[in-house]
Formats: structure tokens, C-alpha cells, sequence
């Protein structure tokens, strides 16, 4: 048997993880006002797999990523069309708890946005609205949350303090762990480590990689290192179209498009 099938074969192998998508989207189109922003997106995310969103600046990946959990509609004039199903049910559906799917579909943003409350508060914070109010049960979730983002070791003697006490790495931690505290399915992160000093972004990036075994993850990062060192499946955007969509790899070692070939080896971008 030479290497050539064996390569071959493993490349066709089923995988069960790809079988289930976490959101499949459909003719999705957005406008700001009268500005398109987003053209005829067709894709299928995976669930319990990282995603990666790269394309230049301008092209929509977070006008795309804010779409999944209908943040994008915080801006009045927004329009769109098309569907996004999530886990099978449209979430544009008017009968749709836009709370709910944001309880689902959770997000952590650029820059590190702690509450000005104490490190156990802005844990405990989305759980109490929740209506969970025993101290017992929230200090549970506290502590499984702040495991969770890789951060407890360092908090765990310092719970009251306020958490602008932190790191800028820490507080992106913290973040992320408040995000896991309402127990989503997804989080949904817009350049999560470009405020982040080198170690910082790798603790995040390895912190992403643990998450993966138990979310579905999808990352826009302007940095293509990131998005290969990190993701599973990688999605480039320009000028508000989906250009190509493909396994990480193959993404990045045999595009299929020119466009993508001219971004990734820095001709444009
Ligand atoms: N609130 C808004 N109102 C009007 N137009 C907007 C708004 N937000 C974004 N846009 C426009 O939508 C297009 C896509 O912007 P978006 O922020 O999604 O791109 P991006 O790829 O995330 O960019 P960057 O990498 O610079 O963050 C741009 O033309 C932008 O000007």
C-alpha cells in the first residue's frame, strides 16, 4: 500500500463530529440601511468544532458573527433575508425568544468587558437573572465557570475583588468564563486575544482549544496564524461574500479560489 492511498482514504474516513451542524445558513443577506453588507451567505458551521472567520477589514465578519445571535439587531436600521437555522429551527422565526437563543448562542468580544463589580459578581451575574439565588448553587456555578476559562488558580483568592483588578489576559478570561456561566451551546468570539499581549493570546488560544470538547466555537480573527493554529474549519469573507469555505488545512495549503490564494499569501488584505 503506497502513501498516496493511505492519505487518501483517511481523507474520505467519515468523520461523526462533521455530521452534526450546530447552524446552517441559508441565502443570507444584510443590509445597514441602505448599505449591503452581507451577500447570499450559504454555509453549514459544525457543531463542537472551531470556526474560524479571517477576510480584511470592512468585509463583515462581524456583522456575519453578530448575526448568529441577532446582536446585529441592537443597529435600528438593520435589515436581512435569507435563514439561519440553529440546531434546526429558524432563528429569524418571529415566535423566536431572541433571549434565549442569546442564552444559547453566548459571545465574547475584543476587548475584555468586565462588569465594575467584583470577579465573583460578573460571574454570578447572568445566573441571578436567571433566577438562581442560593449562595450554594451559585457558588458552584461560580467556580466551574472560572475552571472552565483556565483562570480559578489565579482568582480563587481573590473572589471579592473587583475584577478591573485584573490583567487585561485575565480579564478576557473572566469574560469568557461569565459567557460560560449561562451554560451556551456556542460562543461566538470577535478577535478575542487582538488586545492581548503574546502570552495572553496563547493561554486564550490553548483555553479555545479545551472549549471545543463541549461548544461549538467560531472565532473572526484578522491574524491568519491564529486561524491556523487554532480552527478546524476556516471561512473567508471579502467585500461581504463568502469566498470559500473548507477544512482549516486545505484552506490554507490548497485554496480553491484565487482570491483566497491572493489573501493568504498577503497580495492583498
Ligand atoms: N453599525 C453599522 N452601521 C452601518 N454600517 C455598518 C455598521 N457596522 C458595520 N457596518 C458596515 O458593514 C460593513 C462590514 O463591517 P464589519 O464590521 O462587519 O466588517 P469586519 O470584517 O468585521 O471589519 P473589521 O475587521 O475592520 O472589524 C462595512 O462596510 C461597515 O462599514
Amino acid at each position: 500500500m503506497n502513501t498516496t492511498h493511505v492519505l487518501k482514504t483517511e481523507q474520505v474516513k467519515p468523520n461523526p463530529k462533521e455530521e452534526k451542524n450546530v447552524f446552517e445558513i441559508a441565502g443570507l443577506n444584510l443590509w445597514y440601511g441602505n448599505d449591503q453588507a452581507l451577500y447570499d451567505i450559504n454555509m453549514n458551521i459544525p457543531e463542537n468544532q472551531i470556526t474560524a472567520i479571517i477576510g480584511p477589514s470592512g468585509c463583515g465578519k462581524s456583522t456575519f458573527l453578530k448575526t448568529l445571535n441577532r446582536m446585529v439587531e441592537m443597529v435600528p436600521t438593520v435589515k436581512t433575508s435569507g435563514t439561519i437555522k440553529y440546531k434546526g429551527t429558524n432563528i429569524f422565526d418571529p415566535k423566536r425568544n431572541v433571549e434565549d437563543l442569546r442564552t444559547h448562542v453566548g459571545m465574547v468580544f475584543q476587548k475584555p468587558n468586565p462588569f465594575p463589580k467584583s470577579i465573583y459578581d460578573n460571574i454570578a451575574y447572568g445566573p441571578r437573572i436567571h433566577g438562581i439565588k442560593k449562595k450554594k448553587d451559585l457558588d458552584e456555578i461560580v467556580e466551574k465557570s472560572l475552571r472552565g476559562a483556565a483562570i480559578w488558580d489565579e482568582v480563587k483568592d481573590r473572589l471579592d475583588e473587583n475584577a478591573y483588578g485584573l490583567s487585561g489576559g485575565q480579564q478576557q478570561r473572566l469574560c469568557i468564563a461569565r459567557c460560560l456561566a449561562i451554560e451556551p451551546d456556542v460562543i461566538l468570539m470577535d478577535e478575542p486575544t487582538s488586545a492581548l499581549d503574546p502570552i495572553s493570546t496563547l493561554k486564550v488560544e490553548e483555553l479555545v482549544q479545551e472549549l471545543k470538547e463541549n461548544y461549538s466555537i467560531i472565532i473572526v480573527t484578522h491574524n491568519m496564524q491564529q486561524a491556523a493554529r487554532v480552527s478546524d474549519k476556516t471561512a473567508f469573507f471579502l467585500n461581504g461574500e463568502l469566498v470559500e469555505f473548507s477544512d482549516t488545512n486545505t484552506l490554507f495549503s490548497n485554496p480553491e479560489d484565487q482570491r483566497t490564494e491572493d489573501y493568504i499569501t498577503g497580495r492583498f488584505g
